[in-house]
C-alpha cells in the first residue's frame, strides 16, 4: 500500500446515494478506514457540512454538486460519479478548484440497453394498459393495436455506448435500426444513419433517446418533434428528463398521436425513495414509468462501485488522472524511493519554471517529472528524493507559487 501525504486513516471518504458496498470494500482493501456511507442523497445543508470534512466524495445522479457546493469541499481531492452522467456536477468549477472528477463510462450501459429492448416489446404489444386492466379486474383479449417488433423500425437518438448496444440487440430481434448522432459514428450491423433528427422521427415506429444532458439536448424532443413522429409511434426516454418536454409528450399520449411511452428519467425527480413522485404522465395506462432505474441492476452497480473506487484510490495513492472527465490526464508509474509532489495550477506562463526553482534552489534532484495541461489548468507531478521534513517544506513552497490551485505530496 502506498502511503499518502497524511495517514490513510485521516482521509475521509464520503459515499452517498447507496453506492454499492463493493466501492467501500475497495477503499478498505487499499487501507482507507474513515468511510462514511449514506443510502440517499443529502439535503443541501447536510451535504455542505459533510463535504467540508471529506477528502473524497462519491455520488450518483441525484446529488447536485454546483460551484458553491464544490467549493464547500475545501479538503476535497477528488470526486467520483458512480454513474455515467456527470451533468449533476459543475465540472469546470471542480477543475478550477483542482479537483478531478472520475465516472464509470460503460459499466451500466448493458442494463439500460436490456431495459429499453424489453420496454419496446411491451409497448408494441400494449402490455402496460392490458396489465393495468387485468389488475382492475378487466379482460380484453384482442390483437387490436398489438404488434411484433420484428420488421419494425427503431430510431436511436444518440448512437453512443448505450445506443449502439440497443441497435445490435434490436437487429438480432429482426428490427430495422436507424440512428441520429451529432458525431460521425460507425454503423454497426445493418444500422443506417437517418440523416437528421426529423428524418429519424418520421421513419421510426419506436424512438429511443440516449443523448447526454447538454444545452443542445435540453427539450430536444418537444411538441414540434413529437408532431413529426409517425401516428401511433412509441417514445422511450432513459437518458435525462430535460431531453423531453414532458407536457408535450403527455398531450400527444392523450390525443393518441403517440401510442405509448416508457420514461425512466424526469425533469424533476424525487430527492429520495420516501418523497412523492409527481408527473403529468402519472395515471396513464399506456406509459411505463420507472424511477430512474435504467442502470440500477446489482451487476451494474457492483461493476461501477469497483471501477470508480479503483480510479479514486489510484488518484489518491499515485496521482494518476487517467480517464478523469474534467482534468488533464496523466498516467504515472510507481514512485519507489522518491516522494511524489502533485501540483495543480492555473495554466499561466512561468509556473513550471517556478516549480523547478523550488527544487533547484534547495539542490534537490528531480527523478521524474510529468506535465499535462489544458487551456485552463496544468497538472505537474514531480518525483524527488528528500526526507519527510524537507518534503513538507517543499510542498509549502510549491503551494506558495502564484496560480497554485492544490498541492499534495505522496510519501
Ligand atoms: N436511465 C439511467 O439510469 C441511465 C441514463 N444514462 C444517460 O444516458 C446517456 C447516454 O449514455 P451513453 O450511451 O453511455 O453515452 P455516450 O456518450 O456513449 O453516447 C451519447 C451519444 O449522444 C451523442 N449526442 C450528444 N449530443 C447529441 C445531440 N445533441 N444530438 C444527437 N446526438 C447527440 C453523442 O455524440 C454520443 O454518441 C448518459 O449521458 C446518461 O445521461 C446513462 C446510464 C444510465
Ligand atoms: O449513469 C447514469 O448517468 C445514470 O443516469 C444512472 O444514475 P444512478 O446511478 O442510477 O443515479
Amino acid at each position: 500500500m502506498s502511503p499518502t501525504s497524511f495517514p490513510k486513516s485521516d482521509i475521509r471518504v464520503l459515499l452517498l446515494e447507496g453506492i454499492s458496498p463493493t466501492a467501500a470494500q475497495i477503499f478498505v482493501d487499499a487501507g482507507y478506514s474513515d468511510i462514511r456511507r449514506f443510502e440517499k442523497a443529502l439535503p443541501p445543508e447536510q451535504l455542505a457540512a459533510e463535504l467540508r470534512e471529506a477528502h473524497i466524495v462519491g455520488i450518483r445522479s441525484r446529488t447536485k454538486l454546483d460551484a458553491a457546493m464544490v467549493n464547500e469541499g475545501r479538503k476535497l481531492i477528488a470526486i467520483g460519479a458512480f454513474c455515467i452522467g456527470t451533468n449533476q456536477i459543475d465540472l469546470g468549477a471542480a477543475k478550477l478548484a483542482g479537483i478531478p472528477v472520475f465516472n464509470a463510462p460503460y459499466s451500466n450501459t448493458r442494463s439500460v440497453a436490456e431495459l429499453v429492448i424489453a420496454e419496446a416489446i411491451m409497448l408494441m404489444r400494449g402490455i402496460p394498459q392490458k396489465s393495468a386492466e387485468c389488475h382492475r379486474g378487466g379482460w380484453s383479449k384482442s390483437a387490436s393495436g398489438s404488434h411484433e417488433i420484428r420488421g419494425k423500425t427503431l430510431g436511436i437518438v444518440g448512437y453512443g455506448h448505450i445506443g449502439t448496444q440497443i441497435g445490435v440487440m434490436a437487429e438480432a430481434l429482426g428490427m430495422h435500426v436507424i440512428y441520429h448522432d451529432i458525431e460521425t459514428k460507425l454503423a454497426l450491423g445493418n444500422a443506417r444513419n437517418a440523416g437528421d433528427l426529423d428524418a429519424l422521427l418520421a421513419m421510426s415506429d419506436i424512438v429511443t433517446l440516449h443523448v447526454p444532458e447538454t444545452p443542445a439536448t435540453q427539450r430536444m424532443i418537444g411538441a414540434t418533434q413529437i408532431a413529426k413522429m409517425k401516428p401511433g409511434a412509441h417514445l422511450l426516454n432513459a437518458s435525462r428528463g430535460t431531453v423531453v418536454d414532458i407536457d408535450a409528450l403527455a398531450d400527444a399520449l392523450r390525443t393518441g398521436h403517440i401510442a405509448g411511452a416508457a420514461v425512466d428519467v424526469f425533469p424533476l425527480e424525487p430527492e429520495g425513495n420516501a418523497d412523492p413522485f409527481v408527473s403529468p404522465l402519472c395515471g396513464m395506462d399506456n406509459v411505463i414509468l420507472t424511477p430512474h432505474i435504467g442502470g440500477s441492476t446489482l451487476e451494474a452497480q457492483d461493476n461501477i462501485g469497483a471501477e470508480v473506487a479503483a480510479k479514486l484510490v489510484r488518484y489518491s495513492d499515485n496521482g494518476s488522472t487517467l480517464s478523469a472527465v474534467n482534468f488533464p490526464e496523466v498516467t504515472l508509474p510507481g514512485h519507489v524511493g522518491s516522494h511524489r509532489f502533485l501540483h495543480i495550477h492555473r495554466n499561466v506562463p512561468g509556473v513550471l519554471s517556478r516549480i523547478n526553482e523550488v527544487f533547484s534552489a534547495r539542490g534537490i534532484n528531480i527523478d521524474g517529472q510529468y506535465l499535462r495541461t489544458d487551456p485552463e489548468v496544468g497538472y505537474v507531478v514531480i518525483d524527488a528524493a528528500s526526507d519527510r521534513e524537507e518534503a513538507n517544506r517543499l510542498r509549502e513552497a510549491l503551494a506558495g507559487i502564484e496560480g497554485t490551485l492544490r498541492t499534495r505530496v505522496l510519501y
